[in-house]
């Protein structure tokens, strides 16, 4: 579980907090930079990048802004000890900072599995090798790809994470996506599909958006940083409904997936071939 031990830096108004995150077995501490990107009203607001800005308060950015983000990490790791297959490849595809690729590593125990943790962002990977190389108890090898993940040869796989990747993908590029996972399968593998989600029906839409949010400010986002992110992300990120997942899903070739988590409008679900 990821638990966290506050430490202010007054010099420079940056709350600094020591870590201890599933970044490394031996609990080694990784300094944790408050995310405060859009703390401040901004001019032009500009399309939502993972470049080095956003890698320095990633891990900050998606605890306090996920919910659940912790409890899918850590069942991924679960469920990914279930279903890795002796000589397969275990697939993180949109990576960020290696978070699901470390608890992988950290549970499963079949021999001759490896980890193919790929990304687009060269500043997410950079930080991602220095993560990984503290963890130096776990044996299994992880090869990092800096790639965009449509162009990945997915291959001899028993699992495959999308851990909220899939909404930066232009929705008419998705379904071939997920065909060419599904193909990349062996039978038995699993795709696990994490999401923030959209509703068709506009009071359940505005039910959870405002969950959402008082998540956010509860985590301690002000409206201004809310509303500014909101703006940057909606671009970029197309969140989808349950039910549009759940039939691409099944067109790619997955005759059943199986949502295993959902808080307000966030999913983790779980296919098998
Ligand atoms: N086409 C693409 N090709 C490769 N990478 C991409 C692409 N598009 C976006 N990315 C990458 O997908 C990641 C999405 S974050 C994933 C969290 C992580 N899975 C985690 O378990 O911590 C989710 C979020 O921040 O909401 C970023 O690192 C992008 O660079
Ligand atoms: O912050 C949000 O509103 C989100 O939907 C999640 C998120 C987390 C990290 C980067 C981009 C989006």
């Amino acid at each position: 579980m990821v638990c966290f031990r506050h430490r202010y830096d007054d010099t420079n108004r940056t709350r600094l907090k020591t870590v201890e995150t599933n970044y490394g077995k031996k609990a080694e501490t990784v300094t944790r930079k408050t995310d405060a990107l859009y703390a401040a009203p901004l001019q032009e607001i500009i399309d939502f990048q993972f470049d080095e800005r956003v890698v320095a308060v990633f891990p900050d950015m998606i605890q306090r802004s996920v919910p659940g983000y912790g409890m899918i990490i850590s069942n991924i790791g679960i469920l990914a000890a279930k279903y890795a297959q002796a000589g397969s490849h275990c697939y993180d595809l949109g990576c960020s900072l290696g978070a699901a690729s470390l608890a992988m590593r950290q549970r499963i125990s079949t021999p001759d599995c490896d980890i193919i943790a790929v990304d687009n962002s060269p500043a997410m990977l950079e930080r991602a090798r220095e993560l990984l190389a503290l963890d130096t108890v776990a044996s299994i090898p992880v090869t990092i790809i800096c790639s965009d993940i449509q162009d990945v040869t997915i291959e001899n796989a028993s699992v495959v994470v999308l851990n909220f990747t899939l909404q930066f993908i232009p929705p008419p590029q998705r379904l071939a996506l997920m065909q060419r996972i599904y193909g990349g399968l062996n039978p038995g593998g699993i795709l696990i599909l994490s999401e923030k989600i959209a509703f068709s029906e506009p009071e359940r839409q505005n039910f959870h958006v405002g969950l959402h949010h008082d998540f956010k400010r509860a985590n301690g986002y002000s409206d201004l940083e809310i509303s500014q992110k909101r703006s940057a992300l909606e671009n970029v990120m197309i969140p989808e409904t349950l039910a549009v997942h759940h039939k691409r899903l099944k067109a790619a070739g997955f005759s059943c997936s199986e949502l295993w988590l959902q808080c307000f409008n966030f999913v983790s679900l779980v296919a098998i071939k």
